[in-house]
């Protein structure tokens, strides 16, 4: 499988989960690489820009894994929480099912752009979902970021979660009409401030939380950037 390169190593780390609704959870993090959309303001556009990639077998990014794991998490609660990112992790669906398969006993989150639909295998042995559509302010084109069947199909799950990045107080009404189209509940939508630095987020936040609010919907934070910053691999 192809893992995202960060200063020339495949990129694993452990840090908290930084958003939705698991945010503040420790965590290993898996970045894939390349993806189907171009996001204008995509903050990983190393993993799919740069044609380079680290060709791993899923027994590798096993052993990378555990390494990291016997390194920095206790020896007394080992972390058994791993998010699956990328780039557009489900464009690596079968060696990405070979990989969950050897963790057995984990949880196991993906965020996903929701353009793909997972085959019915592999969502059996993901525990959540964080699928993050793209809306129009993203300069993708129309009918390739958002696919309502599915976004359907993820809904449909009960172990999705749609968070949508909040540029203009009017992406909510793309963001309704795409909700309504592909039967997701409010209750499974959470708004994101559309940031990759600190003081980016820190302008966005009220304003994004005042959307929230108007339209009965979760709010999340990107706890990462506003201990960070803007650094990457953590
Ligand atoms: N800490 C942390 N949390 C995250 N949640 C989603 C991330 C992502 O890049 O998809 C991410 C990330 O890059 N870092
Ligand atoms: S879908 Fe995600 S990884 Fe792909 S270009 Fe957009 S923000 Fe970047
Ligand atoms: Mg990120």
């Amino acid at each position: 499988m192809k893992l995202a390169r960060l200063n020339s190593v495949p990129e694993i780390f452990y840090s908290v989960q930084g958003e939705g609704v698991s945010q503040g959870s420790p965590t290993v993090f898996l970045r894939l690489a390349g993806c189907n959309l171009a996001c204008s303001w995509c903050d990983t556009a190393y993993s799919w820009k740069r044609q380079e990639a680290e060709e791993m077998t899923p027994h590798q990014v096993l052993r990378a894994i555990m390494d990291i794991v016997e390194a920095e998490s206790p020896e007394d609660s080992p972390c058994r929480h791993i998010v699956i990112t990328g780039g557009e992790p489900l464009l690596q669906q079968q060696e990405l099912g070979e990989l969950l398969g050897l963790l057995d006993g984990w949880r196991v989150e993906i965020e996903t752009n929701g353009t793909q639909a997972p085959s019915g295998e592999l969502a059996a042995r993901v525990d959540q979902w964080n699928v993050s559509p793209k809306l129009s302010h993203s300069g993708n084109r129309t009918g390739r970021a958002l696919v309502p069947d599915t976004l359907a199909a993820f809904a449909a799950t009960g172990n999705a979660w749609f968070k949508f990045v909040i540029a203009h107080e009017s992406d909510w009404e793309e963001i309704r009409q795409t909700a309504e189209t592909a039967g997701i509940p409010r209750s499974r939508i959470l708004l994101m401030p559309m940031a990759t630095t600190r003081a980016e987020l820190a302008a966005a936040r009220a304003h994004v939380i005042g959307i929230c609010l108007q339209h009965n919907v979760r709010y999340s934070d990107r706890l990462h950037i506003a201990v960070w910053d803007s650094r990457q691999g953590v």
